[in-house]
């Protein structure tokens, strides 16, 4: 990790709404796994991106090559998901999460998408039956790039383990390599997916020019929007996209470190953060790939509150704002509202 976070931040209670599992691996799980991969030849400069280091989005994507291979079997994804990820991410005070991954090809795992599925489920139901304090749940990655076909049958297995999973999986997201593919080719795989009552989160307007897919995928409308880095006219946006966010009230996922790193905002001080935190519109501090960045979700707080000159108190008011925007049912937003109460008196002492 490129620092550590103070007290306050690694203390506050959070909640974290946009994870890519593989994206999340730290270099201490990289370590183990390059340990048991050492033919692969990979070093820690080709998984993770330091302090001060930006890459091409192009280059950020060819990480996720390499990671991808060195989690190539079912064995690695359990101890990726349950015994790393997720213990790591209640570490930092995650008290809910959200994961999300993109099943792969049988011969990339050895495991079917189905089964793929199944290891992260099963990993998250190890860390519930032991008691870890954190709850969590999982979405259903699209990857972009792979087209109509391939996203019309990851939706139809995201249905069977909405109606399956006891209320793990809550629903889907579109990612992938914003550069490539085309969003208009997957809107019948994601009205379906509408239909059926699975919640969407989408990477949306990532990167810049993408004015008639944004909006195209806007009208869905999402639950939640990834990134929404293009969206505002100060930018090449518009105030007719701004309105549909607004109009919708859909929350935005906003990953200050994965934005800087990747080279899609110029610095901390101009993330669209700003623009929307100042409309009072929901916006929830998010990781994206806290092992390819080096960061955590208490960094990306403190980087957001020191930035924008915010106080404990209005970080505190974020971290709780957030839990209206998980995907789990009202009753676990009670839950978590009444955990969120009764940590308030030891982090204001
Ligand atoms: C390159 C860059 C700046 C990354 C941050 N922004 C991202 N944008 C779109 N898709 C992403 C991003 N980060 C991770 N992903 C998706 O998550 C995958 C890795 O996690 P997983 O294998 O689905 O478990 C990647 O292959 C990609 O499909
Ligand atoms: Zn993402």
């Amino acid at each position: 990790m490129d620092g550590e976070a103070e007290l306050f931040y690694r203390q506050l209670p959070k909640v974290e709404l946009h994870a890519h599992l593989n994206g999340s691996v730290s270099v201490r799980t990289i370590d183990r796994l390059i340990g048991r991969k050492p033919h692969l030849n990979i070093q820690h400069s080709m998984t993770a991106i330091g302090k001060g280091q930006r890459r091409t989005l192009d280059e950020c994507f060819q990480v996720f090559k390499v990671i991808h291979q060195l989690v190539d079997t079912e064995e690695d994804i359990l101890m990726v998901s349950a015994d790393h990820v997720i213990r790591e991410f209640a570490a930092d005070s995650v008290k809910y999460l959200e994961l999300r991954s993109t099943p792969r090809e049988e011969k990339n795992t050895g495991l079917t998408k189905k089964g793929y599925i199944e290891t992260v489920i099963r990993a998250i139901q190890l860390c519930k039956d032991e008691g870890l304090d954190i709850d969590v749940r999982f979405l259903v990655a699209i990857d972009r790039r792979n087209g109509t076909q391939v996203a019309m049958e990851t939706v139809a297995l995201a249905e069977q383990f909405l109606l399956s999973s006891d209320g793990l999986v809550v629903g889907l997201d579109l990612s992938g390599d914003p550069t490539v593919g085309n969003g208009k080719a997957l809107l019948p795989a994601l009205e379906r997916a509408k239909n059926c009552g699975l919640k969407m989160s989408l990477h949306l307007s990532e990167v810049q020019s993408q004015l008639e897919e944004t909006d195209l995928l806007l009208n869905l409308p999402p639950n939640r929007i990834g990134h929404g880095t293009f969206l505002h006219p100060e930018v090449g946006g518009s105030q007719n996209l701004v309105d549909k966010v607004l109009k919708n009230s859909i929350p935005l996922e906003l990953c200050l470190t994965s934005n800087v790193k990747g080279q899609t905002v110029p610095s901390y001080s101009q993330h669209h953060f700003k623009y929307w935190y100042q409309l009072g519109h929901p916006s929830v501090i998010c990781t994206d790939d806290k092992g390819v960045f080096s960061t955590d979700l208490s960094q990306e707080y403190q980087l957001a509150a020191s930035t924008f000159g915010l106080s404990h108190a209005a970080m505190w008011k974020l971290s709780q704002q957030a839990i209206d925007c998980i995907f789990a049912p009202e009753t676990v937003k009670q839950q978590l509202r009444q955990k969120w109460t009764d940590l308030q008196p030891q982090l204001f002492q």
